[in-house]
């Protein structure tokens, strides 16, 4: 693993360091992931795409910091990860304050990621307009969609200003049409604010539509399988004109398939750079 960015000298946005990661102990441990290295220089969108129980959410997890690994070395910007400060996190499910408006929970993880009170409101009006969520502040969280409510959450993460900004299939429980249409807003977001993000999805489509580098993991414990750089356009693409390309079909079947061979095989780790 190189420890610095190629071009600065830096640390890179992510390192990780042949990170093994074992849940419990003696005969009810489980070993969910590794040994795993990857360097992820800073503005990638890296998405980790495998199998059920591979260990995706468990990297996460460690990159988030919630959990430290049981071996191996795991940095974000040179340092040990903070829960909280390196990272903001989207789940699956929009952990949102139910009785607070879509401006109360925007401006409560302002608060608490220090913007001064007089700033506040400017800066939330901005992430709700990013996120497509214009005028939609006075509403509770009760009252919008599950689609808006991970709006919310995408502004709630962005919010903070961290590192790094972590997403684990937070488009899972949403309807197709739903989904693609978030897809295509957190492309445009992520191209717009160039943060470094990690998406855990087990979707070969989704994977090809959002990354600038795919990862694929093993069946349990999760190694890389294939880790690929993606080369389609980030700026200024239609995004069904994308979906439409040939470039897109081809990079869609090529993890489709690769996310089968290793949860089912386990492959040494094979590299395309
Ligand atoms: N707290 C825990 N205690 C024991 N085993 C765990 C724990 N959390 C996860 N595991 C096991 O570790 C393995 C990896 O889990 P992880 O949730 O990281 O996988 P995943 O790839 O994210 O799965 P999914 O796609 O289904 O969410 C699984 O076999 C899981 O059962």
């Amino acid at each position: 693993m190189s420890s610095t960015s190629e071009h600065t000298g830096a640390p890179p946005a992510i390192g990780i360091g042949d990170v093994t990661h074992v849940y419990g102990e003696g005969r009810e441990a489980v070993t969910a992931l590794g040994p795993v290295s990857l360097t992820v220089p800073d503005g990638e969108f890296l998405v980790l795409v495998g199998a059920s129980g591979c260990g995706k959410s468990t990297l996460l997890r460690l990159i988030a910091g919630f959990d430290t690994p049981t071996a191996g070395s795991l940095r974000v910007a040179g340092d040990t990860p903070t829960p909280g400060l390196t990272s903001g996190v989207v789940f699956q499910q929009p952990r949102l304050f139910p009785w607070r408006t879509v401006a109360g929970n925007v401006d409560l993880a302002l608060k608490y990621a220090g913007v001064p009170r007089a700033d506040r409101t400017d800066r939330r009006d901005e992430l709700l307009e990013r996120v497509g969520l214009e005028g939609t502040g006075a509403r509770r969280i009760w009252e919008i969609s599950g689609g808006q409510q991970q709006r919310v959450a995408i502004a709630r993460a962005l919010a903070g200003n961290t590192p790094l900004l972590l997403l684990d299939e937070p488009f899972a429980a949403l309807d197709a049409l739903t989904r693609e249409r978030l897809q295509e807003d957190l492309r445009k977001v992520s191209a717009e604010s160039g943060r470094t993000s990690v998406f855990v999805t087990h979707s070969a489509d989704e994977a090809a539509f959002l990354a600038s580098r795919i990862v694929v993991l093993t069946h349990r414990p999760g190694r890389v399988a294939l880790d690929i750089p993606v080369d389609l356009p980030r700026n200024g693409v239609d995004p069904d004109e994308l979906r439409g390309s040939p470039e897109y079909a081809a990079l869609r079947a090529e993890v489709g398939h690769a996310v089968k061979a290793a949860a089912t095989v386990t492959e040494p780790e094979r590299i395309r750079s």
